[in-house]
């Protein structure tokens, strides 16, 4: 039996899942992160029926870089795959670009082209590419498969991909591209199984976790996202700013003083629920905290979210659902419950109950808009694509 591997590697974390490949069909075997790269490396995974098989840390963690954590997993999950043989790995790669709009094989030249964006993503696109370079070395003859995060949002109408600004940039790449499409795919793809009224009609998607951003949805694809060139656009997130008037950028470097690199330092890694709480940019340690800045980055994370919404709206000429994802979307009910309220305009009105036991379904029957909370899988659609690549690719060269 042969077995697929996803990962998802981040600034301060890799997310894994493992998968039997057994006559088409892929199962889920066993999965899990580790986090806290760079402070406090911890492992966790899970098997099928989510028991905890493994958990580890690692003592003087904070000096193990991206590629000797990878190294102690692929250690690990060799042990957890017996005598299965990898088939292929499949990555999240952050930014594909304007040329990538489907999976591909890496080789070289996607590699120097992958390398090329790496500006445009920096809390990602460095740490994806330095996990396919680290298995390289591992294994230099397992096919790696790049899945990216920008091309669910390749077929958006083209005024969604155009800024307002001299219309040469265009051509050059500067334009709106959208991130987080490998949950946004699964979203479409499960709401087309669990509730396909709804994924035939006008919905919006919140992936709301450390990266924050919301899609509108006509049909399952995507006609606007709040994420633009860059995963800083829209939301404010957990580090990041989200949108902010651009006057700010350029008085903090003609006024303030400050470096190109130290500003992207300050918006990418300072910003969000970090920087205005002062405290964390994780939304359970600020839930948990008494401070007024904490109360106040909570508030303003719930206000940009709604005018981010809002904003979505004449896309889609309407609503029909707005589906909540990702660490704080399926798991916040206080964040939800707060967000939904600045949208009770749409027609929105909560079931408070169900949303606060985290139901699939958390509108009242008489909701004009249909509120559902659907759990993102972005390793499941690495290991769909990685399977149909190599596939497509063993077929075409019999
Ligand atoms: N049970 C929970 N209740 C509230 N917030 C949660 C919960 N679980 C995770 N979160 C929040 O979700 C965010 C992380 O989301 P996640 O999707 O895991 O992020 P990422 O994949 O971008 O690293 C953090 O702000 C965290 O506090
Ligand atoms: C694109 C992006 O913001 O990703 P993440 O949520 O993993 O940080
Ligand atoms: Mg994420």
């Amino acid at each position: 039996m042969k077995a697929i591997v996803s990962l998802n590697a981040g600034s301060s974390s890799i997310k894994f899942a493992l998968y039997r490949l057994s006559g088409g069909q892929l199962d889920f075997d066993a999965g899990g992160k580790i986090e806290g790269i760079g402070t406090s490396p911890r492992l966790v995974a899970r098997d099928a029926g989510s028991e905890t098989i493994v958990e580890k840390t690692w003592p003087g963690g904070d000096a193990l870089s991206h590629e000797n954590l990878l190294e102690d997993l692929f250690a690990w999950a060799a042990t957890q795959l017996g005598d299965r043989k990898v088939a292929a790995i499949g990555h999240r790669i952050v930014h594909g670009g304007v040329r990538f709009a489907a999976p591909q094989i890496i080789d070289d030249t996607l590699l120097d082209a992958l390398d090329a964006l790496i500006p445009l993503a920096p809390l990602h696109q460095p740490h994806n590419l330095a996990a396919v370079r680290a298995l390289r070395l591992l294994a230099p003859l397992l096919p790696q498969i790049a899945c990216f995060d920008t091309a669910f949002h390749h077929g958006m109408p083209p005024l969604a991909t155009r800024l307002p600004i001299p219309r040469a940039f265009h051509g050059q790449g500067v334009r709106r591209y959208g991130f987080h499409g490998l949950s946004y795919e699964y979203i479409a793809g499960r709401l087309r199984e669990i509730d396909p009224a709804l994924a035939a009609g006008r919905v919006i998607a919140a992936h709301l976790g450390n990266g924050a951003s919301m899609c509108a949805m006509r049909a399952g694809a995507s006609v606007d996202t709040t994420m633009g060139f860059t995963a800083l656009d829209g939301l404010m997130m957990g580090t990041r700013s989200g949108a902010i008037d651009p006057g700010v950028v350029l008085h903090l470097q003609t006024q303030v003083g400050m470096a190109a690199q130290a500003v992207e330092t300050l918006l990418y890694e300072q910003s969000g629920l970090l920087g205005v709480s002062g405290i964390s940019g994780d939304m359970r340690t600020l839930h948990a905290s008494d401070a007024p800045e904490a109360k106040e980055a909570v508030a303003l994370f719930v206000q940009q979210a709604g005018r981010q919404a809002a904003a979505l709206i004449p896309a889609l000429g309407g609503l029909d659902g707005l589906v909540f994802t990702a660490g704080i979307g399926e798991n916040d009910s206080e964040i939800r419950a707060a967000i939904c309220e600045r949208l009770a305009w749409t027609g929105v009105i909560l079931d408070l109950d169900a949303n606060a036991s985290n139901a699939p379904v958390i509108s009242a029957p008489d909701s004009r808009v249909i509120v559902r909370i659907v759990p993102t899988d972005e390793e499941r659609v690495i290991a769909d694509h990685t399977v149909a690549l190599i596939n497509r690719h063993g077929r075409g060269r019999r």
